[in-house]
């Protein structure tokens, strides 16, 4: 389990409280600016609250070494280049010493074709997909144990529809057998179709967190995103959400 509690981060993030559980999936929404990849870095450790406290499984975040909290949770960040010309192979290794690419993740996300290529030329959404691969490696065998922390900065930006869904079926699949998931995105029907519990995040404030039906409502999201937005039933009974000006 993780929680927080009224943690605020300087002009960033303002009494923010949530406990996340084994098997949760959570999708983090929010405006752009409105807290969501600080409150990331918050709940990886990398950064610390200036007001509030943060527990993982019980202890208090800052008290774990940095070599403890690598092999237990994960971040992938929204931004992040190579400097170094690895090819993708060389990459997921440096990264991940010895393991071999796992099949799931190879079936979610398609990286063998292009293992031998420099990872600086392939395309935006390849990068992207080595990325989320490279992430979920650095803690596969607390992943396979259904005790790790991932946290995903906009996974799905630049992923083509397919490997949108790709990837968020094998996300709670990992979430399913214990681990603990959080990733940040704007897409809301993705989050309408796979989210547990939604977070949202306006004006670095969590102004809510609950089921998806409950926090994507037309007026709720019309505040925050400062759009027009209407929710349509399909024959289905699927609830699909358009937005416009
Ligand atoms: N390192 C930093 N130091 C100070 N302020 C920052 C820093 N990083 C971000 N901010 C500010 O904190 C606020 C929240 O930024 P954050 O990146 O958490 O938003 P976000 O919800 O992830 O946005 P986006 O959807 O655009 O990725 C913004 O006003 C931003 O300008």
């Amino acid at each position: 389990m993780l929680r927080a509690q009224a943690i605020s981060l300087e002009n960033r993030l303002s009494n923010v409280s949530l406990d996340l559980i084994s098997a949760d999936a959570v999708h983090l929404l929010g405006p752009n600016g409105s807290g969501k990849s600080s409150l990331l870095n918050l709940l990886a450790g990398l950064i610390s609250p200036h007001q509030g406290q943060l527990w993982l499984e019980g202890r208090e975040l800052s008290q774990y070494a940095p070599a403890e909290l690598a092999i237990q949770r994960c971040l992938m960040e929204q931004t992040q280049q190579s400097v170094f010309a690895l090819t993708v192979k060389e990459s997921l290794s440096f990264f991940c010493a010895e393991r071999s690419l796992p099949d799931v993740l190879e079936q979610a996300l398609d990286i063998s074709p292009f293992l031998q290529r420099p990872l600086n030329q392939l395309s935006g959404g390849e990068q992207r997909r080595v990325q989320i691969a490279r992430c979920l490696m650095q803690v596969w065998p607390a992943i396979e144990q259904g005790r790790a922390l991932i946290l995903l900065d906009e996974p799905v930006q630049g992923l083509d529809f397919s490997h949108q869904h790709r990837l968020c079926e094998l996300l709670n699949e990992l979430a399913r057998i214990g681990n603990m998931l959080v990733m940040s995105h704007h897409q809301l029907n993705l989050a309408e179709r796979y989210a547990n519990r939604i977070w949202l995040m306006h004006q670095g404030q969590l102004v809510a967190d609950d089921i998806p039906k409950q926090v994507l409502t037309e007026s709720l999201l019309s505040r925050v995103f400062c759009c027009n937005v209407r929710i349509v039933t399909d024959t289905e009974q699927n609830r699909l959400i358009q937005t416009y000006l």
